[in-house]
């Protein structure tokens, strides 16, 4: 299977798309590609006249889109993506270009131009890679284009002012749509259909092919290929995103917001650099599986020694440097490091040791941004729930950690803090995106159910100016919310009130929020809690959710090619709905006008309207 490995090699990287075209948007995910899409805010005003081609305009153009959108994201959160792709479609005529018209007299004269000619369709595109190093964003950016030709049948007067009156021109480049009416202007097409219609896909996947897989020289032994955990001298092997083909993102020292990423099969880049491996491919998946919890206790180790604290803001350190400050052996330490360099959490140079970005971003224990309290949960009851799964499997019990179920009421407050710096963490680092998924401007109150510390609450009220956000918790928790701090200024709109949700009526509101992100309910009871939400809104009132959900998930909505069922390592335990079983859901729920949207990457977040009754 060649196509999937292509795609697949941005599989573990956050994408954006840098464009508002909905074309290119339904190219990329039909070819099962995973990314976000951030509309580029460059104004297409580049003097054409200083291009010694229309497809150097083109390509030129596309570049400032992507380097505009990788700018704006990474100001804006000190993190660029990994991935950036920006494209630019014109059509050029007897040496002119011709972009979107800009009315319908401007339609009409790019139209007469192309009648009964031969014109070229150009799409530039750029792939920009993006890492950040001591704050400062650097780029590398791969350019192309591809050219189509295009030859228009005369157009009659009549013909060419029914056509644009439809309406279609108007967003597309020479004012016409191949892939809707405007196909029946056209007499024939050379070259990719996809080109023109906004996104040269083929091309695409040969320079991801080229980019990630430049050919290795002949007689070049193949890599070795590790364990996960790889033995220490042999670390810098890992450091590839799926191993053997370049990766031009951390080539230049880019590091990956996924983090550790162990290996997969080789068979089927072989078969992508033209070797042909006759050999049946080795299970990787199943070992992969079997070795992954190793690299996640390695990972809540260090959280927990404090390695990533003791290397935040500081040159590299030897291994005898950070032994000494988290007080530990320095052989245990030495270890400990380079498997964390294997894992692409710490960068490994010849003076020692530093955090990468993600690394300090997420896991030193202090910062806006940091998952610690979310390591130490899992490491704590998380990880102790997992140690005894074959009894819950052979008892019927939940999988959810003991103190969980229990509920804060029987829980000591050191376990209860715990809970709630996990929750806090998570919260702090998805509440822009559950905030901004939908436009909730309409609302003018909201009350989070199970919204503990009050992060989205606050993210809320700074969204939207006129929103009164009510967090509704049990009363164990509200007491010790106030030992919680966010970015966000203190708000007078953000109210906190102690209550249960499965049994106190809720406070009135006409927008009910509930993000399950670190529970993992057992369907009946999710089920009677939405229930009873759905029973407590009026018509009218809108229902948000919002769920971690695994990658692979999406996969699977969309059809996309599927791993063998099982073998997943995200979202074990969580329910693993889609956007389509969300929908489904609410409407059976009485919500109407249900949308679903894909938010951070990680998140499905639905939106419903409570119907009368
Ligand atoms: C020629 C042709 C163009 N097009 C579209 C593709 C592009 O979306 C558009 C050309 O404009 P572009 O400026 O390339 O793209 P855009 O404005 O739609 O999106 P963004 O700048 O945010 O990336 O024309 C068709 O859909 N069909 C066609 O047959």
């Amino acid at each position: 299977m060649l196509l999937r490995p292509v795609i697949g090699k941005l599989q573990h990287k956050r994408v954006v798309l840098a464009s508002s075209s909905p074309r290119r948007r339904e190219i990329l995910s039909n070819a099962g590609l995973r990314f976000e899409v951030v509309p580029s805010r460059f104004k297409e005003k580049l003097h054409k006249g200083s291009f010694a081609a229309p497809h150097a305009y083109a390509v030129e153009t596309a570049k400032q889109k992507a380097l505009e959108v990788a700018d704006r994201m990474h100001q804006k959160d000190l993190r660029a993506p990994d991935v950036v792709i920006g494209a630019d479609t014109i059509v050029a005529v007897g040496g002119l270009i011709l972009e979107k018209p800009v009315d319908k007299q401007d339609a009409y004269r790019m139209l007469s131009r192309l009648s009964g000619k031969e014109h070229s369709v150009f799409t530039g595109v750029a792939i920009v890679h993006c890492c950040t190093r001591d704050g400062q964003l650097d780029t590398e950016v791969s350019e192309f284009y591809e050219e189509t030709t295009v030859k228009f049948s005369e157009l009659s007067e009549e013909l060419l002012w029914e056509y644009i009156d439809s309406g279609e021109p108007m967003d597309k480049a020479g004012g016409y749509g191949i892939q809707a009416l405007g196909g029946m202007l056209v007499e024939y097409v050379r070259g990719d259909f996809l080109n023109v219609v906004g996104f040269p896909l083929n091309r695409f996947c040969k320079e991801l092919a080229r980019l990630y897989h430049a050919p290795r020289a002949p007689g070049t032994p193949r890599p070795v290929q590790h364990d996960s955990i790889p033995a220490v001298d042999t670390f810098e092997d890992l450091s590839d995103s799926k191993g053997g083909g370049s990766d031009p993102a951390r080539a230049s020292g880019g590091l990956q917001a996924g983090g550790a990423r162990p290996q997969a099969p080789r068979t089927q880049e072989a078969d992508l650099n033209g070797v042909t491996d006759s050999q049946p491919g080795l299970p990787a998946g199943l070992l992969e599986l079997m070795d992954g919890f190793k690299a996640s206790k390695v990972l809540l180790t260090a959280c927990k020694l404090q390695v990533f604290d003791v290397l935040k803001d500081r040159g590299p350190l030897s291994a005898t440097d950070v032994a000494r400050e988290i007080d530990a052996s320095v052989g245990g330490t030495a270890r400990l490091l380079d498997v964390c360099a294997a894992l692409g959490l710490l960068d490994k140079s010849d003076r020692g040791y530093s955090n990468t970005e993600t690394a300090s971003l997420h896991l030193a224990s202090d910062g806006e941004q940091s998952l610690h309290g979310l390591a130490a949960y899992h490491d704590g009851p998380v990880w102790g729930a997992f140690t005894h799964l074959g009894r819950a499997v052979r008892e019927g019990a939940a999988w959810t950690p003991e103190p969980l179920l229990q509920g804060p009421h029987k829980w000591s407050t050191e376990a209860t803090l715990q809970f709630m710096r996990a929750s806090h963490g998570l919260s702090k680092l998805t509440a822009q995106h559950v905030a901004t998924a939908f436009d909730l401007s309409p609302f003018t109150s909201a009350c989070h159910l199970g919204g503990c510390t009050g992060a989205l609450a606050h993210k809320l009220v700074q969204e939207y100016p006129h929103l009164q956000v009510t967090v509704f918790d049990l009363p164990e928790v509200i007491k010790l919310a106030g030992d919680f701090q966010t970015d966000a200024q203190p708000s007078e709109r953000v109210h906190f009130v102690p209550g249960d949700l499965s049994s106190d009526s809720l406070p009135p509101a006409d927008l009910y929020i509930f993000c399950s992100l670190l529970h993992d309910w057992p369907d009946d009871r999710l089920h009677g809690l939405l229930s009873r939400i759905s029973g407590s809104c009026k018509p009218g009132a809108g229902l948000l959710l919002a769920e971690l959900a695994p990658a692979e998930e999406e996969e699977e909505a969309s059809g996309a090619a599927r791993r063998p069922p099982g073998l997943r390592t995200r979202g074990v335990g969580r329910r693993p709905w889609s956007p389509g079983q969300y929908r489904r859901l609410l409407q059976r729920l009485g919500f109407q006008d249900v949308q679903a949207a894909r938010a951070g990457g990680l998140l499905h977040v639905v939106l419903g309207t409570r119907a009368p009754p």
